[in-house]
Formats: structure tokens, sequence, C-alpha cells
């Protein structure tokens, strides 16, 4: 069976037209807020696919107060809605983490009155120290380098209302943080992105996918990744130039084919390995596949049938 046969292709040019008239345009306010997210960000990308993208996870969470209601009719008790809980994955560098700031902040100004938190499953990495007592230091991003039991019980806790702490990664120090913990607290919405949100730890009996709402993989042909992969490197090379305490700061002073050339092994040893071996295989877990070619341009959306 073809991996897409459960789902609906819609080429960009019938998506942009969907519910067109029913979404409010962006004010320049907004124009700003997503421009100082970053600008390279094209907004008629924003405009024709997100625009659009926000329109349907309102659907859901319609859905989601209404079975929330029935159950509680069903039940003849109050049943508390549980926060929407939004999964974003894909391969490392395609893009994950601005497309769930600007889910968040579009998600924000179509529900004024609700709380959007977003958190990144790189903060459930093992630290370094731990992840070099097991010798998987090279590891790291692939299923074993995760502590997946405390992503699930963290979940878990989201959807049962609680208050939770999450320990916060660090690109600079290429490490967890210590002692510094990001607060989440009984939020309406969390959006959770990651390399391994649609993924489940072995020998567990939940699926860590049973406690997302709605779930978004982005997508594109490696070897546009692996070009996005190698052009972040090189600005994360630049921002560390001058900070001795950034991880990077090491390769700002190596040739700079050298640097590439660490860039790309890299690539090919890890982050293209994890990507064919774990990560592309949850992709029709997802409810919606976003597919971008070059500059990030999305041309097909495909939608989940059941
Ligand atoms: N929609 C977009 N438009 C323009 N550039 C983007 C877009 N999405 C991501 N990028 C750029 O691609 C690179 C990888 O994006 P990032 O969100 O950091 O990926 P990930 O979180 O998947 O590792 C970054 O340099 C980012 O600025
Ligand atoms: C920490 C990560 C696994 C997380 O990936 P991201 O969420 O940034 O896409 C990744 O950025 C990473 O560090 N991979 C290891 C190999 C490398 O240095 O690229």
């Amino acid at each position: 069976m073809n991996e897409f046969t459960n789902y609906d292709e819609i080429s960009r040019e019938k998506w942009q037209n969907l519910y067109k008239t029913s979404i409010a345009p962006l004010t320049k306010n907004e124009l700003e807020s997503i421009r100082s997210l970053n600008d390279e960000i094209s907004l008629q990308d924003v405009q024709d696919v997100y625009l659009p993208l926000v329109h349907l996870v309102r659907l859901y969470k319609k859905n989601l107060e209404d079975m929330s209601f029935s159950k509680g009719l069903f039940l003849q008790k109050i049943v508390k809605t549980p926060p929407l809980i939004i999964g974003i994955s894909g391969s490392v560098a395609v893009g994950k983490s601005t497309t769930a700031r600007l889910v968040q902040l579009l998600l924000s100004r179509a529900f004024k009155k609700l709380s959007v938190e977003l958190v990144t499953t790189d903060g459930f990495l093992f630290p370094n120290q731990v992840l070099e007592a097991r010798h998987l230091l090279d590891r790291k991003g692939f299923p074993e380098s995760y502590d997946m039991e405390r992503l699930l019980q963290f979940l878990y806790q989201i959807k049962n209302g609680e208050h939770c702490q999450v320990p916060i990664y660090s690109h600079e120090i290429y490490d967890i943080l210590p002692e510094q913990m990001q607060e989440i607290d009984n939020p309406d919405i969390l959006i959770v992105e990651g390399i391994n949100v649609l993924q489940s730890p072995q020998s567990q009996l939940i699926y860590v996918s049973d406690f997302y709402d709605f779930s978004i993989y982005v997508d594109a042909n490696e070897a546009i990744i692996e070009k996005w992969y190698l052009e972040r490197f090189d600005s994360l090379l630049k921002l560390a130039e001058s900070d001795e305490s950034n991880y990077y700061h090491q390769f700002t002073k190596l040739p700079y084919d050298e640097v590439v050339a660490l860039a790309r092994d890299t690539w090919a040893k890890v982050n293209r390995i994890n990507l064919k071996q774990y990560i592309e295989p949850t992709r029709n877990r997802a409810e919606i596949i976003l597919h971008k070619t070059d500059n990030h341009h999305v041309d097909k959306i495909y939608l989940k049938k059941f």
C-alpha cells in the first residue's frame, strides 16, 4: 500500500483558497511580529498556507470541546476540556521550530483569550554527561538519546491539567542547561516540537501519539534539507564568532572548507541516518504533512482522510 493512500493530496493552489473569505488578513503589527520571529519567512506563505492551517486547528479544537461535553453528559459529571496538544515533527533543520513558533503566534491571534505554549523535545535529551557515560554522544537525536518516558509522563501531566517543569536544551552550549527549567502552567493549547514527536518508547503500552489532537510533519527532499542544515550551521558559526563559551566557537577557528566538510559529515553520519531510520518512518502518523521545496516554499499539503 502506498504511504500516502490514507491522505488527500492538496495542491497549494487549492489549499490557499480554502476558507479564504473567513480569515481576517494579517495586521501591520502581526506582520511585524512574524518578521521578528524570522525575517526569511515568506508572508505569502503565511497568508496562503499557515492561516488556513490554523483555521483547520480550530476545527480540531471544537471537536475536542464537543467530545468533552458529550462525555460529561454520558458520565453525568463536569468533564473539563483538556488542553489541545499539537505535535510538530520532521528532520533536523527542516524548519520545525520556525513552523512551531509561527503556528504559536497565529494561534494566539486566532484565540486571543487562550494561552498557547510551546515546548521543544530537545529538552528531553539526556544531558551530555549521561550520553557520554552511555557512549551515546555521537547518537544525539537518535531515539536512545531521549528520556522518552519523561516526555510521555509530561504529556500525561499536561492533559491532566498539572503544572509542569521541562528541562531546556541549549544549542549554544550543546547540552541541557543546568538548573534552568521552562514552567508550563495549564495552557489551553500546547505545541510540542521535535524530531521524535511521533515516536514511541519501545517498552511502553501507551503511545506518545495518543496524546496529540493534531500533528504536523514538515517534509522536504533530503538534498534540500541538507542545504538548509549547512546554511544553519554557517549562521550558528557566525553567531559564535565572538563568544568563546559557545559550542560552535571551536569551529570558527578552522579553515572554511574544513568546516563545510565537518558539517557535511555530521549531516551524512548522524542527521541523515536518523531521518531515514527513525524520523521519516513516522511521517504517516501525522494528521497533516506540509511538503516544502526550495526557499521553504510549501507546494503541497497532505491531510489524513481517516
Ligand atoms: N518558513 C521558513 N522560511 C524561511 N526560512 C526558514 C523557514 N523555516 C525554517 N527556515 C530556516 O531553515 C533553517 C532550519 O530551520 P529550523 O526551524 O531551525 O529547523 P529545525 O527546528 O527543524 O531544526 C533555519 O536557518 C531557519 O531560519
Ligand atoms: C539536538 C538535535 C538532536 C535537535 O534537533 P532540532 O530539534 O534542532 O531539529 C540536533 O540539533 C542535533 O544536535 N543533532 C546532533 C548532530 C548535530 O550536531 O547536528
